[in-house]
């Protein structure tokens, strides 16, 4: 490609315009002793003095009085200004740059072109987010391959690579594991009003903000392998929506190959909608599919296109655990529940028939719909392949590293999920939803008491 002409100097650009560059990109760096400076002449230094010291006792004392907005609103601001100055710093950034090979050499002039740390921003002690311009003819992927490299130069558990716009990227650098404590099972909502269907309560993400799944709109499918966790999903969504499945507006239809964590729920379903055979499971969802082509014809009939969740309505929700069994590992009715759940997932959006599945082996071969489910959720897997299965092309590479998640039942319930705007993987966490709160949500469809057994 032919340089353009500004580009065939072998000089570079002198060291004060440098500097001068350098103070206009950060002007708190002038204005701050500027602005000391002005206060002290205008004032006199007592008054100045006050003034600072005032300022610095009403923070301690923020601190030390209300821990819970200090850590909300300052602590992130002053986090990212220590990163940003003392870790991410000019200096330390271009060292690390070296040490990943991640600069650009000018072709004439021999001069080293480094990416640019734009603004680093902490919201949580575990995670930084570093927006960084790339250096001329850098790309994303150049960051994305050395992503492991760099975590390891920085001493951090995992940095993703977030494409932001052209010529940027946000690193997500995660220090630590931000999930040390176990997430309490959500409250069950007490009326039906308080639940809302497009975001369900299910645990936190990295940032300690709630993490909300969508029931209505789209089935979901959780991969992981065998103890990490699926179950808590399942319960979570159960009890966030449990004022409506009590009330008859989402019916429950279970299939529980192994017979064991969701045996309860037949209570609510009654043998109409709980299997546990394959046999079973394929009358069931004859019975799901027959439903929901019910309601396409009565939608049709009163020419409705979409509805809204009513007792005319109500939402069907199917909970399909240990998918696999039933579609790859048991040839009987394979092939047929494997064709029931393809017309389902195609067509059970619009008449609010969803399906929420989990699966232990996320490969085509095991589960040929997977596609088919719009929502995907990855928890801990055996295999470094599985998250790009589930979550989508190069997602590993920008982070949702869930093979890596250890396999140790305190960090049960942690896995990714993608943003959908951004197509960025998220770090999260369900809440555990404990025997006894189980017992509490049978109580509480039994009786619209929530009564915990105190062991
Ligand atoms: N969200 C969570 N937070 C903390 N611990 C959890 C969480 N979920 C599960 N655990 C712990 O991990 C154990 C295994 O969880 P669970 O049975 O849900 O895994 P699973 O993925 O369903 O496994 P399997 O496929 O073998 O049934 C639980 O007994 C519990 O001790």
């Amino acid at each position: 490609m032919a340089s353009k002409k500004t580009d065939r100097t072998t000089r570079t650009m002198g060291r004060e315009f440098k500097a001068a560059l350098w103070a206009a990109r950060h002007p708190g760096f002038l204005a701050a002793p500027a602005t000391v400076a002005a206060s002290i002449s205008e004032f006199g230094l007592t008054p100045a003095g006050y003034v600072a010291g005032g300022l610095a006792l009403g923070s301690l004392a923020w601190y030390r009085a209300h821990p819970g907005s200090f850590d909300a609103y300052a602590a992130p601001i002053l986090r990212a200004a220590r990163r940003r100055w003392f870790e991410y710093v000019g200096p330390r950034w271009e060292r690390l740059m070296d040490s990943c090979a991640l600069y650009t050499e000018h072709r004439r002039t021999g001069a080293t072109h480094y990416p640019r740390v734009l603004r680093v921003r902490a919201y949580s002690p575990s995670i930084d987010l570093i927006a960084v311009r790339l250096a001329r003819g850098q790309i994303p992927e150049d960051f994305e391959a050395k992503a492991s490299a760099m975590a390891h130069a920085l001493g951090v558990q995992r940095i993703a690579v977030q494409h932001t716009r052209p010529g940027r990227i946000t690193l997500i650098v995660q220090r630590n594991e931000p999930f040390t404590y176990v997430i309490p099972a959500p409250e069950m909502p007490s009326r039906v009003e308080d639940v809302d269907l497009s975001a369900v309560y299910v645990g936190e993400n990295e940032y300690g903000d709630d993490w909300c799944e969508p029931i209505i709109g789209g089935h979901c499918l959780t991969a992981g392998a065998t103890g990490s966790g699926k179950n808590s999903l399942a319960w979570a969504k159960l009890r966030s929506m449990a004022p409506l499945i009590r009330a008859g507006l989402v019916k429950l239809w279970v299939c529980d190959p192994k017979y064991l964590e969701f045996v309860t729920l037949q209570q609510i379903t009654g043998p109409g909608r709980y299997a546990n055979t394959p046999e079973a499971a394929f009358e069931l969802l004859s019975r799901f599919v027959a439903d929901m082509e019910e309601q396409q014809r009565r939608m049709q009939r009163a020419g409705l296109r979409s509805v809204k969740v009513s007792e005319e309505f109500p939402l069907n929700f199917l909970l399909f655990d240990e998918l696999g069994s039933m579609v790859a590992y048991n040839p009987e009715y394979a092939r047929e529940i494997t064709g029931m759940l393809a017309r389902a997932l195609s067509m059970g959006r619009t008449t609010g028939h969803v399906i929420d599945a989990y699966v232990q082996e996320p490969s085509k071969d095991v589960v040929e719909v997977r596609d088919l489910f719009p929502r995907r959720i990855c928890l801990r897997t055996t295999s470094p392949s599985h998250a790009d299965m589930v979550l989508g092309a190069d997602m590993r590479a920008r982070g949702a590293i869930a093979d890596e998640i250890p396999d140790l039942p305190e960090t049960a319930g942690i896995g990714y999920r993608v943003e959908k705007r951004s197509r960025t993987p998220e770090r999260v966490r369900a809440a555990y939803t404990s025997d006894a709160d189980c017992a509490e949500f049978m109580d509480y469809m039994r009786t619209g008491q929530t009564l915990r057994i105190v062991a």
